[in-house]
């Protein structure tokens, strides 16, 4: 099946992106509700990324589970690059902590997100596939809320989004990036410690006004819990906001974690 734009009837903005933007848009013989992404030629040219986008496009096409976003089908015209992704109903994960009175989650729902990650990593991880750049504006609710990881390797961001740094937020990279050592698939485990504590807390563990700063807090792992978060939650980030790479918590134990277990039967 060759899809075209004629296909589609298109809706109102979803994100904006550095190489295009996301749409609402509804296959009009089905009625099925889509993410368009566009992407445009000649930025992708401009900044030497094909091989990336390519490559995101044979991998994303061909990933399927609960947890991660469906990237269904591409076509493309002299200008631009189309992607024809799932849908999410209930946004950014970023736009619902946001949401939250206090601007964080309970600790059930925090293990809930973490349980559904950590699957979608084994996943991944499987395939030999790392580095997904978990967090918040990354992350979509589905339908019943339920999480799914859209790697935006392309920095899509809400209209709302507030943490546009240049790279994106800085506060999620491990030790070893920062200091541009190789990186892992260990490197997911370290920013699945810093979303839990997001998660619980309503801020990120290192964050700090100015990027030297929040690079040295990560460098000594200096963060601290507040007292409202509970002990089982306090352990299971001490073991993923480790320096050693090789000294992290490894997936399948997240999910056997006694503060997983609690919360997620
Ligand atoms: O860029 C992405 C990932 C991606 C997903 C999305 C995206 C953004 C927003 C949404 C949404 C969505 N639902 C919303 C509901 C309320 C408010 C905002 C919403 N956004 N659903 N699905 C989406 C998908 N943007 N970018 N993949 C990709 C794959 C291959 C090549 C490539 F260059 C990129």
């Amino acid at each position: 099946k060759v899809w075209t734009l004629s296909h589609f009837d298109i809706g109102r903005l979803l994100g904006r992106g550095k190489f295009g933007n996301v749409y609402l848009a509804r296959e009009k013989e089905s009625q099925f509700v889509v993410a368009l992404k566009v992407l445009f030629k000649k930025q992708i040219g401009e900044n030497n990324v094909e091989h990336q986008v390519r490559r995101e496009i044979e991998i994303q096409s061909h990933l399927r589970h609960p947890h991660i976003l469906r990237l269904y089908a591409y076509f493309h015209d002299d200008v631009r690059i189309y992607l024809i992704l799932e849908y999410a109903p209930q946004g950014t994960l970023f736009n619902a902590l946001q949401a939250q009175p206090q601007k964080r989650f309970s600790e059930s729902q925090s293990a809930i997100y973490i349980k559904s990650l950590s699957s979608a990593l084994i996943y991944l991880h499987e395939r030999d596939i790392i580095h997904r750049d978990i967090k918040p504006e990354n992350l979509l609710l589905g339908h019943k809320g339920v999480l799914k990881i859209a790697d935006f390797g392309w920095s899509v961001h809400e209209p709302n989004s507030m943490r546009m740094t240049l790279c994106g937020t800085v506060d999620y990279l491990p030790p070893e990036m920062v200091q541009g050592k190789p990186h892992t698939k260990n490197v997911d485990l370290w920013s699945l410690g810093v979303l839990c504590y997001e998660l619980l807390v309503g801020r990120a563990p290192f964050f700090s006004n100015n990027y030297d700063e929040t690079y040295k807090k990560i460098l000594k792992v200096d963060y601290k819990l507040p007292d409202h978060i509970s002990k089982a939650a306090a352990h299971l980030i001490s073991k993923l906001l480790v320096l050693n790479p090789q000294h992290r918590l490894p997936l399948d134990q997240i999910i056997l974690h006694p503060w997983i277990v609690a919360h997620t039967q």
